[in-house]
């Protein structure tokens, strides 16, 4: 809850953290570009996008420590500018874990509750239950010099929440954790963020730990917001190339004789002299390119009538375990990418195949 500077409490409004047209520069460099964006109670909203596009600066604005030029923030519908940082009631977890290393596991994740001026016995309940909770009882006692990069990161969430914040923000929590140990957290987290229901606003560059663990996504690039929706929604319909090729792997062909209308969109392949119709593009721009995603072609047997078909020759296979990924080239050295599943033969590198996908599946993207 919100304690406003009047001293009332704010708890008429769910909690939720509102950004409106919030600007931050630093000298002649704009870190963020008039960003709007809303958190609503109980969501998780991942920010997403490359090193140095604004996420992190995004989320200090919250905590308070950068200041907006512009714009507005509001944490439970009260401006930021009216709650010290201290009053503003976030639950904070970074990629470095810093935890106090001169106190125990128990001692870290009592603090919040001790600078709350929380009652002791409910301090020492609150923590055993989170302690329980995360798994941490055979490392309670123990300081953090004494425990695992994951284990800490345990300690780091669980400090985050026991207070019952307003506000969840994580930056790269999971960034410095190797990939099995990166898994058991994210699986970790989604499950408390939905038992809590806690808002959160999560920072990564992971687009599959984006995609495990968020409501919405947020990409990002120089300070704007390029795209906002579930992840169903960026995944399958990209408005750009730079979208598609960020939120998965995409191929991507050069189009001309784009025509658009009544909700879609027919355009002929270059250098293939194929038509190729879809649904209409999120947005029209003067350069437009056909996407296809890989899983959504075939080869062989499984290329029906009704596809877009051409003759290719298999360049290479990679088996990955779960899937196969096939490098063809199509007719004019054109290469498409096609992603199959384990059992399915997509022939020898050198062989002559078919392949093809269902026009719906591909999209008209923005060069
Ligand atoms: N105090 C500062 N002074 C000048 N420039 C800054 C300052 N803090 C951040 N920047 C710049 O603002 C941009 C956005 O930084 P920010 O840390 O928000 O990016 P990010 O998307 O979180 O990146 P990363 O994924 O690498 O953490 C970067 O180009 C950065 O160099």
């Amino acid at each position: 809850m919100i304690t406003k500077r009047d001293g009332s409490v704010a708890q008429d409004v769910p909690p939720g953290l509102s950004y409106a047209g919030v600007c931050k520069r630093y000298g002649q460099f704009t870190a963020l570009d008039g960003i709007s964006l809303d958190v609503g109670p109980r969501e998780f909203v991942t920010l997403l996008g490359p090193s140095g596009s604004g996420k992190s600066t995004l989320l200090g604005l919250a905590v308070g420590s950068i200041e907006a030029d512009a714009g507005h923030i509001a944490i439970r519908g009260v401006d930021v500018r009216r709650l010290k940082p201290h009053d503003r009631n976030i639950g904070m977890v970074f990629q470095r874990y810093s935890l106090f290393p001169n106190k125990t596991v128990e001692e870290n994740i009592a603090y919040p509750l001790q600078i709350r001026k929380i009652p002791k016995p409910e301090v020492a309940a609150r923590v055993a239950a989170i302690v329980q909770t995360m798994g941490l009882g055979a490392q309670a006692a123990r300081y953090p010099a004494e425990i695992s990069g994951g284990q800490a990161q345990r300690v780091a969430v669980a400090r985050a929440l026991v207070f019952n914040p307003d506000l969840l923000l994580m930056d790269e929590p999971l960034g410095a954790l190797d990939k099995r140990l990166r898994a058991d957290l994210q699986q970790e987290i989604r499950r408390l963020q939905h038992e809590f229901g806690i808002p959160t606003l999560y920072v990564t560059h992971d687009q599959d730990e984006a995609m495990y663990l968020s409501d919405r996504i947020a990409l990002f690039n120089h300070g704007r917001i390029v795209a906002l929706g579930t992840p169903r929604e960026l995944y399958e319909n990209p408005a750009s190339a730079w979208e598609a090729s960020f939120l998965g792997d995409a191929n991507l062909f050069a189009a001309e004789d784009i025509r658009i209308s009544a909700g879609e969109c027919s355009a002929v392949l270059t250098g293939l002299g194929v038509a190729v119709r879809t649904q209409a593009p999120r947005t029209q721009h003067e350069h437009m390119q056909v996407m296809i995603r890989p899983e959504y072609v075939h080869i062989g047997d499984n290329v029906r009538d009704d596809m877009t078909r051409f003759k290719a020759r298999v360049i290479d296979v990679i088996y990955l375990g779960a899937r196969q990924r096939v490098t063809l080239e199509l007719p004019g050295a054109i290469r498409l990418i096609a992603e199959l599943r384990p059992w399915e033969t997509p022939g020898e590198p050198g062989a002559e195949v078919l392949c093809g996908w269902r026009d719906h599946h591909s999209r008209v993207v923005e060069a």
